[in-house]
């Protein structure tokens, strides 16, 4: 395991009105932390939720397979229960971002891991932009310089034994965790951040939250893929990751998961990225033989880079043998763990072509996918 994100949602919003905390309000049909959750999810191995103790029965309906830790007074401490909770299991970075940030752009979290590689911490910030005063009495009273100041934004992100180590020794009292990590002396990179990864804090920003994620789900991609291998002699196939026995097996340069490859390739499709063959070229021995959830992992990861999401794929597999029905939640499963998604995003399904061409003479096996990326 490597990486870690930390969601801190134990406060009480106070700010934000309404008739529970802010991160259990409604945002574009769900509460505002189920959203928050959903922005990690594939981006890291392991996910941890801070919660308030009166919570815990509604954080479990949303949580999944996320720890939940229960958060302290303030802000540090219920960051410092949640890393205490992490100790001692080999992890090397971690992300620390607030529950009340449902919008995080995928883009700003692959830019703080990024950054990890080469310092100790790395956090998004936008730069003020507008001129600053000091006021009192509703009086402007004086002004302040803007140069070389920024908002700062979460996910802030560390090498975890640095930061818990800066946990442990800081007095308490931090607005956020950079703070914390620079009164213990390291260094934090500031990475862009992005106007949509507001925090939800008085009651117009539910609103504002909304209109965000709206217009991001406008941003809509499709790729389609098709791809069929030859049977040779064997006994078994690898159809969507998963090991069928059969009288036959599927010649390919790799293990041949023809369905596996279709998916892949729109994935790729989808983001104008060519197909597998430009990124692993079949003239390159090093993939001879190559498990094909290398190919997928690579394309998923490409389309997180690239700031999408995957909304949802369907995969139709040609084939008159073997059946595929018994083996067909095995494989949505085996692909939603390869791609970092829930199982309920990807379909699998076949069809013979009533014994015509290629496929009716069980000459081979094609499939068909189509990948759905939406911004993330
Ligand atoms: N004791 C606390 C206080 C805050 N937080 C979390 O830290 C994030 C940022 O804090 P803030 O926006 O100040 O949230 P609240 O403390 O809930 O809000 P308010 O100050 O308006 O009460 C939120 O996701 C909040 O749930 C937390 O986990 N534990
Ligand atoms: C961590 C933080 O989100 C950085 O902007 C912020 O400091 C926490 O929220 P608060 O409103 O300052 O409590």
């Amino acid at each position: 395991m490597t990486t870690a994100a930390v969601i801190v949602a134990a406060g009480r919003g106070s700010r934000a009105g309404g008739d529970r905390p802010k991160q259990w309000q409604m945002l574009a049909g769900q509460p505002v932390l189920a959203h928050t959750i959903a922005a990690f999810r594939g981006r890291v191995d392991r996910l941890v939720v801070v919660i308030h103790p009166d919570d815990r029965a509604a954080a479990q309906a949303i949580a999944g397979d996320a720890l939940l830790v229960e958060g302290g007074a303030t802000r540090a401490e219920s960051v410092r229960n949640a890393l205490e909770a992490l100790a001692g299991s080999g992890l090397r970075h971690v992300l620390i971002h607030d529950g009340a940030r449902p919008a995080v752009p995928g883009a700003v979290i692959a830019r703080v891991l990024a950054a990890l590689e080469a310092s100790a911490g790395a956090a998004p910030a936008l730069p003020v932009t507008d001129a600053l005063w000091r006021g009192d009495g509703g009086l402007v009273r004086g002004t302040q310089d803007r140069a070389g100041l920024w908002r700062a934004q979460t996910p802030q992100g560390f090498r975890f034994e640095a930061i818990l180590a800066a946990h442990r020794a800081h007095p308490g009292g931090a607005a956020d965790d950079v703070e914390v990590a620079r009164a213990a002396g390291l260094d934090v990179a500031i990475v862009d951040g992005d106007e949509a990864n507001l925090k939800v804090t008085f009651p117009g920003d539910f609103a504002r939250a909304e209109a965000m994620m709206k217009d991001r789900n406008m941003d809509v991609r499709l790729g389609n893929g098709y791809d069929v291998h030859a049977f040779t002699e064997g006994d078994h196939v690898w159809l969507c990751g998963v090991k069928v026995a059969h009288d036959r097996a599927l010649l390919g340069h790799s293990d041949a998961d023809v369905g596996m490859h279709a998916l892949t390739d729109a994935i790729y499709g989808a983001l104008a990225e060519g197909d597998i063959g430009r990124h692993f070229p079949p003239s390159d021995p090093q993939w001879k033989g190559a498990e094909s959830h290398i190919f997928l992992r690579h394309a998923a990861g490409l389309m997180r880079a690239r700031g999408y999401e995957l909304g949802n794929c369907d995969v139709t597999l040609v084939c008159e043998r073997p059946k595929i029905g018994p083996h067909a939640a095995a494989m949505q499963a085996a692909l939603a763990a390869i791609m970092g998604v829930d199982a309920g995003r990807v379909g699998v399904k076949a069809t013979t072509s009533e014994r015509l061409g290629f496929t009716g003479r069980e000459e081979g096996i094609a499939a068909l996918a189509t990948a759905c990326l939406v911004r993330a």
